[in-house]
């Protein structure tokens, strides 16, 4: 029986991350640490030994430049990579560029819960007059998607990015898996989420529990039928896995942590 790899991997932390504001579609950077956690990321699959054959990323920086930097550290910087914004981030709508931590004190930390991991919860659209509103939907690189840029979001659940991820994910990710090539995607803490709900079933309720901390990557075995072999593996220091998705979990409250 074939078994396929697949490798998820949360960008480096970007600047964002470390002021705690919900970064979402705009463009930041890889921070220093970031940069670090690429490399690393990088590292523990070339000492895994993982020959990759390709590579999908969103088209944020942040994940593009992981991916750019784990493909030196391997020694495969000639893989092929393909970007979609359909592996973007979560688009936060209104919420884009607000501090978590500001967020928990005026609305609770309980509503900022909902909305960073409940299923289905949207939160309020992005208006034209909001500050980053001419940043993201001006910028070129959303003139030449798969659909016209009226018609991308200007807020998405977590059931939302799912949905316009699954065209990517079968039109052009699984046929490759198919053919036995190990791919690596490069994305985001909430589309990372999304695929990880669809490949391993995991229930509208469960998801909101499952977080990702920034440059670890996640090592699947998938069976013929893209069904796991067996539990997914975060790979490098469990300990630090664990407190840094502990930071994760707490940016949402009152006193919001740094995620690193
Ligand atoms: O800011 C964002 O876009 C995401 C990921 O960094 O935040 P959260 O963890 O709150 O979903």
């Amino acid at each position: 029986m074939s078994t396929y790899t697949l490798l998820l991997l949360r960008h480096g932390e970007g600047a964002w991350n470390k002021e705690n504001r919900f970064c979402s579609w705009v463009d930041q950077g890889l921070s220093p640490d970031g940069l670090m956690e690429a490399r690393t990321a990088g590292r523990l699959l070339r000492e895994r030994d993982l020959q990759l054959d390709m590579v999908f990323t969103s088209v944020l920086s942040r994940s593009v430049h992981t991916a750019w930097l784990v493909l030196e550290e391997m020694d495969q910087l000639w893989v092929p990579v393909v970007k979609s914004w359909r592996l973007n981030e979560r688009h936060y709508g209104a919420l884009i560029g607000l501090n978590r931590a500001e967020m928990a004190l005026q609305h609770g930390e309980q509503q900022v819960k909902l909305w960073r991991r409940s299923y289905d919860m949207t939160p309020p659209p992005i208006e034209a007059s909001h500050p980053y509103y001419t940043h993201i939907y001006n910028d070129r690189r959303y003139s030449v998607c798969d659909v016209p840029k009226e018609e991308l979001p200007r807020a998405e659940s977590l059931k939302e990015v799912l949905q316009r991820l699954l065209p990517f994910w079968e039109g052009s990710v699984l046929p490759e898996i198919r053919r036995g090539r190990t791919i690596l995607i490069s994305a985001h803490g909430n589309s990372c989420r999304a695929l990880l709900k669809h490949l391993e079933g995991i229930s509208d309720e469960d998801i909101a529990d499952v977080t990702l901390p920034t440059g670890v990557p996640v090592l699947l075995q998938l069976d013929e039928e893209l069904k796991p072999l067996k539990p997914r593996e975060l790979l490098g220091d469990q300990e630090k896995i664990q407190e840094a998705i502990r930071k994760v979990e707490e940016q949402g409250r009152v006193t919001g942590q740094r995620s690193s």
